[in-house]
């Protein structure tokens, strides 16, 4: 079979960067084209050069079209506009498209459903086999557990990150709601300041640190009466989640367009 032809969107960013170095170390697969935005300093530069390795020939575009000639798909981890605008040039062109960025709101998600009825699309706020193992783990001890246990989420990520709760924080909570049967949206606590009063029963609270150089923590804590379930993970390479989207875009070739998420690319959606 030839080689999967992708195109890196926001080639410059500490994402871009690592999936341009999975690319090159996985087989079967091709960087076809690298993209950023118009004035960014990325712009001409060799991708290769940019991720830290030999010149790949692969410059450095502003314009999605030409990037996209010839390619099978798309990995984009960039900023929310940045992805719903792509989504729908992707579709246009017939490309699948793998997204990582978080902070989508309920207008971005809407997009990009819209754009999923003419293409494939993979979207996960984590792209790593370990967190998306955890997801199927948390709702399975949510649902054992029960309302008895208050589940509380605490992330941890690096100085330079701009949205919150993480995306991870939010793709976790969701499991447990589901989990407990109950919609996220009407439970989640996002952050607690002041006289707050007591806790509600049936509250899923998340906590958000920033700081350093912290690729990604993540705990999911049950806290009982005279006991604690803490389920967690810890990120120590943005390779993983790299290597996480290379496998979704494995996955997508030849797939009926839809929007599917890492569960589907990793089996664990009756797990
Ligand atoms: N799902 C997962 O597994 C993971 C998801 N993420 C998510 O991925 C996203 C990116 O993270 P990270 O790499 O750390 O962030 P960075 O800010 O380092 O990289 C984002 C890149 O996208 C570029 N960009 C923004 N808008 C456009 C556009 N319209 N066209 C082309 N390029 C654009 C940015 O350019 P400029 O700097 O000029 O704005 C930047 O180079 C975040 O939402 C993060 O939460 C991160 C890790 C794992
Ligand atoms: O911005 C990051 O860095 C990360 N973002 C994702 C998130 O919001 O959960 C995934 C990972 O935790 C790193």
């Amino acid at each position: 079979m030839a080689d999967l032809r992708l195109v890196v969107v926001g080639a410059g960013g500490r994402m871009g960067r690592a999936l341009i170095r999975a690319i090159e170390e996985a087989d079967g697969v091709t960087l076809a084209g690298a993209l950023e935005r118009p004035g960014s300093p990325a712009l001409g530069r060799d991708a290769g050069v940019l991720a830290g390795l030999p010149a790949l020939g692969v410059p450095v575009l502003d314009d999605p079209q030409a990037a996209f000639e010839g390619a099978d798909g798309v990995l984009d981890f960039t900023a929310p506009e940045s992805s719903v605008l792509h989504a729908g040039l992707a579709a246009d062109a017939g490309l699948f498209h793998v997204i990582g960025t978080t902070g989508l709101s309920a207008e971005d998600e809407a997009a990009l459903a819209a754009a999923a009825e003419r293409t494939v699309l993979v979207k996960s706020g984590n792209m790593s086999l370990g967190v998306n193992l955890l997801a199927a783990l948390v709702k399975r001890a949510a649902a054992t557990l029960g309302p008895d246990f208050d589940i509380e989420i605490v992330e941890m990520h690096h100085r330079m990150k701009v949205d919150a709760p993480s995306g991870t924080a939010l793709l976790l909570g969701r499991a447990a709601a589901e989990g407990r049967g109950v919609d996220l949206d009407e439970r989640a606590v996002r952050g607690r300041d002041g006289i707050t009063g007591a806790r509600h029963a049936g509250d899923i609270g998340f906590a958000a640190l920033r700081g350093g150089t912290v690729v990604g923590d993540h705990d999911v804590i049950f806290a009982g009466t005279s006991e604690r379930l803490v389920l967690g993970h810890k990120a120590e390479d943005r390779m993983i989640f790299a290597r996480g989207a290379l496998r979704a875009a494995q996955w997508a070739r030849g797939k009926a367009p839809g929007l599917y998420s890492m569960a589907d690319v990793l089996g664990l959606k009756d797990f």
